[in-house]
This record gives C-alpha cells, structure tokens and sequence, in this order.
C-alpha cells in the first residue's frame, strides 16, 4: 500500500475524450462545407442567403472557439484524507469565509442563516476559520438572524461532528421529517428530536421577526439600527462570535459587517461588499486563504475546506502558481430535466474542465478559495511593495498596510479582535470615502466596472499568469439557489450577458491581456466564449428568422434537394416558398 505521507494531496486526471473530439471535427467540417457552399453559390441568391452566411460564419467561429475550450479536459481528484495523515491539525492555514447578503426581502434571512451554519460547523479546526457576514441590505433583521443562529450553532456544531452529519444546513437536513435510518441508536434519536425541535423554535423566531417594523428591543446593539436608511448609513460592525469573550464554545469567530453606504458615493455592488469584507478581515483575522460564497448557497460537503486545502497546499512543483480552487455552482430543487439550463451543466461540466487544461477555470463568484496574496495583487515570482506603494495601493490605515505586508509576505500574525485600535480601524476600512485614491478595484481586491465583478476579478488574476482549478468532490462542495425559469431567470441572465459585455468592450478585453500581459491564447479563447454569450442570441434570433423571411419574400436559403421532395404538389418543385397557385387551389 502507497504510504500516504508520500502519495499526492490532488491527482490531474486527463481524458482524452477521442469520441467528442470526433464528433466535434465532424460538425466542424459540415460548417465548413456549408460556408464553402455558399460562397460558391453567393451570384444566384441575395439578401438572405448573404444573412445566412454571415450567421453560419459566426457558427463556425464560435464552434471552433467552443472544440478548442472543451479540447484538454482535465479533472482534479482531491484527497482529504492524506492530508490529515501529512498535515497537523496545528499546521493547517487559517481561512476567512465571507457570506454576502443585499436583501432581507429577496435573500431571507433564513436563508443566509443556514448558509451560515453550514460554514460555522465545516471540518477544519474551528480556531482557524472566521465568517464575515456582509450585509449591504443594513438590515435589523439579518443581524437578529445571526444573533439567533449563533446560539443555535452551539448546539448544531457539535451535533455534525459528533453524528458526521453530511448536509449542514438544517434546512435542508430537516427536509425529511423521518429520522435517518443509518443511525438509529436511542442517543441518536433523542438528540435529533432535540435539534429539530431547536430548529424550528429559531425558524419560528425568525419568521415572526419578519415583517414587523421594530422586531427586536432597543438593545444596544440593535439600536444601531434604527432610523437608518438602506443606502443612506453609517458602518456597522459587530463581532456575534469571538474566542476571547468566552461564549463561542469551540465555534469559529463570527462577525456581521454593514459598510458604510451614502447615495453620493458609489458602493460597487458586490465587489465594493467583497474589498470590505477583504480590508476588514485583513484587520481581524488576515487569514491567507478565503472562501467566498453567495448567502444562498450553503456548504453541502462537510469536507469542502479539505477539499480545497488539498489543492492549495498541494504537493505538486507548481501549486504556487494556483491562484484559487473554485467548486462548480450546482442548485437545489431545480426543474427536472433543466428545461431551462439554469444548471448551467454544459458550461460547468464541457467547458469548466476544458479550460482546466489551459490556464484553468474561471472564478465564478461563489464557492471559490482565494489566495489572499494574489487578491492584494501578487504576481507569481512577483517582487515586493515598498511602503509608499503600500499605501498608494491599500490605502491610509496604518494598521491595514501592516497586515497587507505581513500576507504578501506569507506571514499570518493573527490579531486579537477585541482590540480597540483595531475596531476602529475596521470601521475606517470601511467607510465610503476609504478607497479614494486607492488601488481597491483597479489592481487589488475585487474589480470594478462590470456587474459580473466575478469574472473580471478572474481575468485580472489569470492575466497575471496564475492559474486556477476547478474541484469536483463526489459530494458537491456548494448547493445553491437559482431562478427556475420565467422573468426572475431572464433579468439574472440580461444582466450576465450585459456584465460581461462591459467586460468584453472595455480595456480588459482579454484580447489585450494575451498581447500585453500574461493571459494564454486558448485562455482568451475561452473567456471569448463567455463574454460572447449575449452577443449569441443576435445570430441566433436572425437564423431562426430566415425561414419566415423566405418564405414572405419567395426567396430561399437552404439547397433545392429540400424542396422537391416537400413541395412537390404543385408539381414544380423548385423552391421553399409560398404554396403556388395549383397549391392553394389544392388546399
Ligand atoms: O450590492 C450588492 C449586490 C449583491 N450582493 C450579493 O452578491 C451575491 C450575488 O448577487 P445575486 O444578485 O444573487 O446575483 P446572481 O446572478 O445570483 O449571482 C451570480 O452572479 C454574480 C455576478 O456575476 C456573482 O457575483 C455571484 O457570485 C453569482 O452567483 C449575493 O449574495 C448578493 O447578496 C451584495 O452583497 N451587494
Ligand atoms: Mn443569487
């Protein structure tokens, strides 16, 4: 048997996929066939046929962008395991986890609170993890859902790790009203009951919190609250759970932020939420790694920490290079069959491990592990900031520059929370007025100038030459939700398409990062692909056009074969078009 301290944390696994790679030439040469048709035949026909031209003409491009994304299909299998045989308890890296919510209303509390949980009780060392609840919706009742779900976490937390619980999120362990049959001792029984009876007390509590004005006593705390408006307040930053006040009981630290929002400022929606979570944890916690997730997509393996661990720590020559391990985006609950690709299978299965042969997968905004060296801007084999450069780029707090030196420089002194200094300088990181002047958004952090922050914060990453994997446990590491359909789909999707136009027409083309920065050919094939995807439905919605067009102006586009044995009727069989005379006679 292989001795486990030896054996690799990740194995690369490539598949050649002789099949696809068949079939794919083969569609190829048929789009290639057609376009060589129409050229030879472009004096006989006209408008039209010169539309339906141009169309296949964009096929073809884009089916030669898709064979050379899908062409190296790696995946990585990770081992967890042997990195609990090689790897002290003690010696495993601290991570940040941060959960962005916006909107009590649309994202419930509930919600984000199971999220939450499900982070709070993952395997890993619980002195090492912190969370960070960014809350952009300033709202009273996301904060009372935290306070709530702190308490009930010290329950549910040693609940999991005592029974192994596979799914963490009691919402979605709860679906099932039996008890699970594998473990049916008496003890067991007894304290499943408890916790779903503390389940639902919470749920209880959070429902009729909702929708009253003032739910909650003037407490200090919540009195933070009061009179504020969404976009119009003050930061708020409140440590729910913390090792040094005694009551965490084992529980990673936990803190909610609202950051400071004012109308005449912009606040860069999630990426503005994302670079304060990054300065105020850099502060707290300045752990080397971060785990980010959306607050509606909960961890559905215990193990995904590990998981990640496995790839980032590695045991290959060049896991340097690996910039951030990202889990695909898979939903719960979800329409059978997918009628509307919500699940977006191709693109996480096909083209996710395609471009895992090039410079890797992109980051997908959720359910992704960053190095934090690489967010405050490192390059690999990149030299270091002097302190001018330090706080042109990070900015005027003192202590932040300090931490930001210490994690470019590999080092994690773990400050203690509770510290006055620090609590204020959280706050001034905070502000709305803190990255003027700054490299925040433009070099360091979470990028700006698109809505789809994510993977434009990918490109600027991989155009610096870092790759990235894509991590594929049996468990899937994130379950999440997402529209099913109907306008709520077509609204994420319009602006998807819109965020990574932005993308495409502005100075971060990937076209640009290939010719002047490090930004692989096929990579930028790749990203090709997806900033491309909006701009797919104009070719599309003009082809399936054309049959109409024809048939309105007698014309045709497809070859006359078709014809003759369709409209052989009127006896002419000659062209796809309005029915004849003798046709309509007939009819
Ligand atoms: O001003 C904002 C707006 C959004 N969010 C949070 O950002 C996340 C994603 O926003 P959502 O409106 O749910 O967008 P989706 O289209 O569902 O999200 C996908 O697309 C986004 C943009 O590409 C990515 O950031 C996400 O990670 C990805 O899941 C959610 O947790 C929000 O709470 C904020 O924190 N502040
Ligand atoms: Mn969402």
């Amino acid at each position: 048997m292989a001795n486990s301290n030896s054996s690799p944390l990740y194995e690369r696994l490539e598949h050649k996929n002789t099949m696809h790679k068949v079939m794919e030439f083969i569609i190829l040469f048929l789009l290639l066939s057609l376009l060589v048709y129409r050229l030879l035949s472009f004096s006989n026909h006209g408008f039209a046929w010169l539309v339906a031209f141009l169309c296949e003409l964009w096929f073809t491009l884009y089916w030669v962008i898709t064979i050379s994304s899908k062409w190296s299909f790696v995946e990585y299998k990770t081992y967890p395991d042997r990195l609990l045989q090689r790897v002290a308890e003690h010696e495993l890296p601290p991570v940040d986890m941060f959960v962005t919510t916006a909107d009590s209303e649309l994202e419930p509390p509930i919600i984000t609170l199971n999220t939450v949980l499900s982070l709070l009780a993952v395997d890993y060392p619980t002195d090492k993890l912190a969370c960070y609840v960014s809350d952009d919706g300033c709202s009273p009742l996301t904060f009372y859902s935290l306070v709530e779900a702190s308490k009930f976490a010290e329950l549910w937390v040693p609940f999991c790790k005592k029974y192994n619980v596979q799914v963490r999120a009691p919402f979605r362990y709860f679906n099932n009203d039996a008890i699970p049959s594998s473990k049916n001792s008496g003890e067991f029984k007894q304290e499943w009951k408890t916790m779903k009876d503390e389940y639902m007390k919470l749920n209880r509590k959070i429902e009729d919190a909702v929708g009253k004005s003032i739910p909650f006593d003037l407490s200090e705390d919540f009195s933070l609250f009061s009179n504020i408006e969404r976009n119009n307040h003050p930061t708020i930053i409140k440590v729910v759970l913390d090792k040094e006040e005694g009551h965490s009981n084992g529980l990673p630290r936990l803190v909610y932020i609202s950051r400071e929002k004012r109308p005449k400022h912009p606040h860069h929606s999630k990426a503005g939420a994302m670079n304060v979570l990054t300065r105020v944890s850099g502060l707290m916690t300045n752990a080397p790694l971060m785990l980010n997730v959306d607050c509606d997509m909960f961890a559905n393996n215990p193990s995904v920490v590990l998981h990640a661990m496995c790839i980032l720590l590695g045991s290959n020559e060049n896991q340097n290079e690996i910039a951030f391990a990202q889990f695909p985006q898979i939903f719960y609950d979800g329409l059978k069959d997918d009628p509307f690709g919500n699940q977006m299978a191709v693109i996480w299965k096909y083209l996710g491990h395609g471009i895992q042969g090039i410079q890797g997968v992109f980051y997908a905004g959720t359910g992704c592990f960053h190095r934090r060296q690489v967010i405050y801007g490192l390059s690999p084999n990149n030299g270091k900031l002097g302190n001018q450069e330090l706080l042109k780029t990070f900015g005027n707090s003192k202590e932040l520059t300090n931490s930001a030196a210490d994690a470019l420089r590999g080092e994690t002194k773990c400050p203690s929370m509770l510290l006055k200094s620090i609590e204020a300088a959280a706050y001034q990181v905070a502000s709305c007025e803190y990255e003027y002047g700054t490299n925040w958004g433009r070099k360091v952090g979470w990028m700006y100038g698109s809505t789809t922050e994510d993977i434009l914060t990918g490109l600027s990453i991989h155009n610096r030459g870092w790759k990235s994997i894509i991590c594929t446990p049996d468990q899937p590491a994130f379950l999440g939700c997402t529209p099913t359909g109907g306008p709520a789909s077509m609204t994420q999707q319009k602006r998807w398409a819109t965020g990574l136009l932005e993308v495409l027409l502005s100075k971060n083309c990937p076209i640009f990062g290939t010719v002047f920065a490090h930004l692989q050919f096929r990579q930028c094939l790749a990203y090709l692909w997806i900033f491309t995807w909006g701009l797919r439905s104009l070719p599309e919605t003009c082809y399936a056009a054309l049959p109409a067009y024809s048939i309105i102006t007698n014309t045709h586009i497809f070859p006359k074969t078709v014809s003759t044995s369709t409209f052989n009727i009127g006896g002419q069989g000659r062209r796809l078009g309005p029915p004849n005379r003798k046709v309509r006679q007939l009819l």
